[in-house]
């Protein structure tokens, strides 16, 4: 109802209408003076959403009033954050002219539109884009903070995985593309239409100078559509702001260790199963010191090297830094002053910096500088590499040293950027201004000789200009060649004909100075757009070396040490801690661990709260680390390469919104069995517990049968069925090991040490009973258990009647097969090869029976 225009409008509302047309899908922060106004519905969310105090204005002539609210335009960026984290865009409208000079109604426009994926001076955001055809998916992902774009081809499910990785705020999807995604990924989408599809793509080719995808390594040509519909999205929105990007480049998984979304959040990698960062992986061992290692640190955490020479490269690098404490200090003091050289250049490219953008800037060259002298005292191969990529800004940083201030203010167009000397017709408004300053002190002091006022005062106020101010006492005193301006409350404002003069001088000069010194330092932005590239190349370098340093200052630390690696597939950690529970326990007991190709399936049984799950996922996180070069928190390892990891660990998950956790589970079971391979390293806690404990049981040992016979991954099983400790008799490469408890009077102490062998019993009880539940139900559930025991044969008669199946199915596929051979027919020879053939099948059932 309101958003109708009529001709009655007041122009303003006139003009807001047609701008609200154009962006219908975003709140329009309508720029009104010093505040951004928002109208009708827009209020009324704004109202909602910030707590806004929710006023009206009339609309027109006879016209009802409609709703308003607003905030001020210096402290807007707090308000637009709000929404746009709720997944509101935020159309800026500015005036585009001086209200002051306008005719008629003040010139407005849209000058950019923020939203969730392109909020960059903000937090990291992300934008990624989908394009479906056929069974294939085409995504691209770009991060307007630090330039990165991405794009690859996907089958399946696969593309999930892709947007789990790299967690978009936004993501643009075709029309109709299925809602719920959105829900499970926690970002919001923009629809696409076939009109961006193609406008993006001849876009992108023209900006990028791209011929064909396949010159940037691409595969299919298809793969620069996401690509083409996600820059049109930036540049629309961004419009004049629109941040540097680098070309895109093929996204692949290969190089990098597997490690699903499920296990990176089984294993609290990046954050905990509360949210929390500091009580994941990486809140405990991040020591980098700059925005750049920190979110380099992440990535590594996300996508660990796969190639033994990526890790060894990195190993040397953390290992000199460990032994040369002197280089490690000087490097970490140079990153400590370095501000985000990424984010900065974001800015600047996005038209978003402020001088003091510029002056930061200035700082991290001089850092950069730093950090080069200080490198050159480097050895190891990976830090003299850096050293060499880094590309010399030091003509850059003389520039910017030369020009700017050394404090320069945050606006623009206030002046007091530039420094003396850079410019001659600027040094000479200068002087100017500073006579004309000297001329009217002079001439202050020339009056109150003259008028006997010695409280007579020349002023100064933007509104006014230069005013004389005389206290009311004294108003007899004034000459009657004073001109009156302005009453105060205890004194009065003149103005003469000489003083307009040395204002016309003074301020005349002040404002050449302003346009003057804005065209200086536009110019000097020009040279740093030049040079944005390099900027970005060693914001990279300074990324790795931080990362290098962080992983070196944490090993030293935590008296972490160097691990082997090998090419077999053995896992020998002695004394492993794990990382996390480390860090806040501090009577931690450390555990080794010994996999190799003859025992690779560890089971592992103990109470609850004995610390199964502790201990798996910590064998989990010490691979990792050993992937991503670091050092590990044990006495000695050796790690052999590992393609992937796959954890079922923890319950719950946002995947597995409208299935049952039990289903859940066993989708991801299935995932695991039909990824996982012989170099795969496999975790899996307490998996079958969500259906009835004979299925379980069953699945259970079924599924860690297969891994073990078909896979032949290494893998760690923690589990409350003593029923799986029965593999170890069965298959030669199960081992079974516990964590001892003792038992004491008042029921049991946890040791948190692995032994060999199989648990005595589950003693969920004790650990009920210890977490304060009545004594009745403790007693009954005893009685309960012990009339239990009497049904254990029952689950034995259940695997000994499915072992016979599978021998009778046997027994008939043989019989079947000689009776189709036609003795009468069949030579000597056929009859011997039969015969071998009869014994393979024979050995092939019995291997997968038995
Ligand atoms: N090695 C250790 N040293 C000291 N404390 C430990 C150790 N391992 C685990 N813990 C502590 O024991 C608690 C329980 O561990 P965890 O959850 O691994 O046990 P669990 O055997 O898997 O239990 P449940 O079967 O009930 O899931 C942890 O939260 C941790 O505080």
């Amino acid at each position: 109802m309101w958003n109708t225009p009529s001709e009655d409008l007041t122009p303003m509302l006139a003009q807001y209408h047609a701008l609200k047309r154009e962006y219908s899908d975003c709140l329009l922060f309508f720029r009104l003076g010093d505040f951004y106004e928002l109208f009708y519905e827009d209020a009324q969310i704004g109202s909602k959403e910030l707590g806004l105090v929710l006023t009206s204005r009339p609309a027109g002539k006879g016209k009802e009033r409609i709703p308003m609210c607003g905030v001020p335009y210096h402290s807007s960026q707090s308000y637009i954050a709000k929404l746009v984290s709720k997944g509101y865009k935020v159309a800026i409208c500015e005036q585009l002219e001086d209200a002051s000079q306008a005719k008629g109604i003040v010139k407005r426009d849209v000058i950019r539109v923020i939203t969730p994926g392109t909020y960059f001076e903000r937090d990291l955001t992300g934008l990624a884009c989908i394009y479906p055809k056929g069974n294939k998916y085409y995504l691209s992902y770009l991060c307007p903070s630090t330039g990165e774009f991405l794009a690859g081809t996907f089958r399946g499910e696969d593309y999930l995985e892709f947007l789990l990785r790299f967690q978009p705020k936004e993501i643009l999807v075709p029309k109709g593309f299925e809602e719920d995604l959105g829900k499970l990924l926690k970002c919001f989408f923009t629809y696409y239409g076939q009109e961006e599809v193609q406008e993006g793509l001849r876009l992108l080719k023209e900006d990028f100078d791209i011929f064909r995808a396949i010159a940037l390594g691409f595969e299919e040509e298809d793969c620069l559509i996401p690509c083409g519909v996600a820059y049109l999205y930036l540049k629309r929105t961004q419009k004049s702001y629109t941040p540097f990007l680098k070309k895109p480049k093929p996204y692949s998984g290969e190089g990098y260790l597997r490690i699903d979304y499920r296990t990176r959040r089984g294993l609290e990698l990046l954050e905990s199963y509360e949210g929390r960062e500091d009580l994941s992986l990486f809140g405990t061992i991040n020591r980098t010191l700059t925005g750049m290692g920190r979110r380099l640190l992440k990535f590594r955490i996300a996508h660990p090297f796969l190639r033994e020479e990526d890790i060894l490269r990195v190993q040397e690098g953390v290992d000199e830094l460990t032994k040369n404490r002197e280089l490690l200090r000087e490097i970490r003091t140079c990153l400590e002053k370095m501000p985000d050289l990424e984010r900065l250049a974001s800015r600047i490219s996005g038209n978003l910096a402020t001088p003091r953008d510029f002056s930061l800037l200035r700082k991290a060259l001089l850092s950069l500088k730093e950090l080069r002298e200080a490198l050159k005292d480097a050895r190891s191969s990976i830090m003299v590499e850096l050293l060499n990529q880094m590309v010399d800004l030091e003509e850059l940083y003389l520039e910017l040293e030369s020009v700017l201030v050394e404090d320069p203010p945050i606006h623009l167009k206030e002046g007091g950027l530039i420094k003396d000397g850079v410019d001659p017709q600027l040094d000479e408004l200068r002087s100017i201004k500073a006579k004309g300053e000297t001329l009217l002190r002079e001439y202050e002091e020339k009056l109150r000789k003259e008028t006997g006022i010695q409280s007579l005062k020349v002023g100064y106020n933007r509104v006014m200009g230069y005013y004389i101010e005389v206290t009311k006492p004294n108003l007899r005193y004034v000459p009657s060649y004073f001109k009156r301006r302005q009453t105060l409350s205890n004194a009065e404002r003149f103005t003469t004909e000489e003083l307009q003069r040395l204002e016309e001088k003074i301020l005349s000069a002040d404002s050449r100075i302003k346009e003057l010194e804005y065209e200086l330092f536009l110019a000097l932005k020009e040279k740093v757009l030049q040079s944005i590239d390099k900027v970005y190349k060693n914001a990279q370098i300074v990324a790795e070396i931080d990362y290098l340093q962080g992983l070196a200052q944490i090993a030293i630390e935590g008296g972490w040490v160097k691990p082997k690696l090998s090419k077999e597939k053995v896992l020998y950690i002695e004394e492993g801690r794990h990382p996390v529970i480390e860090s806040f326990c501090k009577d931690f007991v450390p555990n080794s661990t010994y996999m190799d190709e003859k025992q690779l399936v560890h089971i592992i049984t103990g109470p609850n709260m004995a610390g199964k799950s502790s201990y798996i996922r910590q064998v989990g996180i010490l691979v990792l680390l050993a992937h991503m070069g670091s050092f590990l928190p044990c006495k000695s390892a050796e790690i052999g390469l590992t393609s992937s990891i796959h954890g079922r660990i923890g319950s719950g998950d946002v995947l597995a919104l409208g299935i049952s956790t039990f289903m859940n589970e066993m989708m991801e079971v299935s995932a695991i069995l039909n990824s996982a391979d012989e170099r795969s390293l496999i975790i899996l806690d307490e998996i079958g517990r969500g259906t009835s404990t004979y299925d379980g049981i069953a699945l259970s040992k079924a599924i860690v049968e297969y891994i073990a016979k078909n896979i032949k991954a290494r893998i760690l099983v923690a589990t409350h069925y003593l029923e799986l400790t029965h593999l170890e008799e069965e298959l030669p490469m199960v081992k079974n090991y516990h964590m001892a408890v003792s038992k004491g009077d008042e029921g049991i102490n946890f040791l948190y040490t692995l032994k060999r062998g199989r648990a005595e019993g589950s003693f969920g009880i004790y650990v009920a009973k210890k977490a304060g539940l009545p004594e009745e139900v403790i007693q009954r559930s005893q009685e309960i258990l012990a009339s239990f025991d009497k049904q254990v044969p029952i689950l034995e008669k259940v695997y000994q009647e499915s072992e016979k199946l599978e021998w009778e199915k046997a027994f008939r596929e043989l019989q079947e097969f000689l009776e189709g051979i036609d003795i009468a027919q069949t030579t000597p020879l056929q009859a011997l090869l039969l015969l071998a053939e009869i014994k393979e099948k024979v050995r092939e059932k019995s291997k997968t029976i038995c």
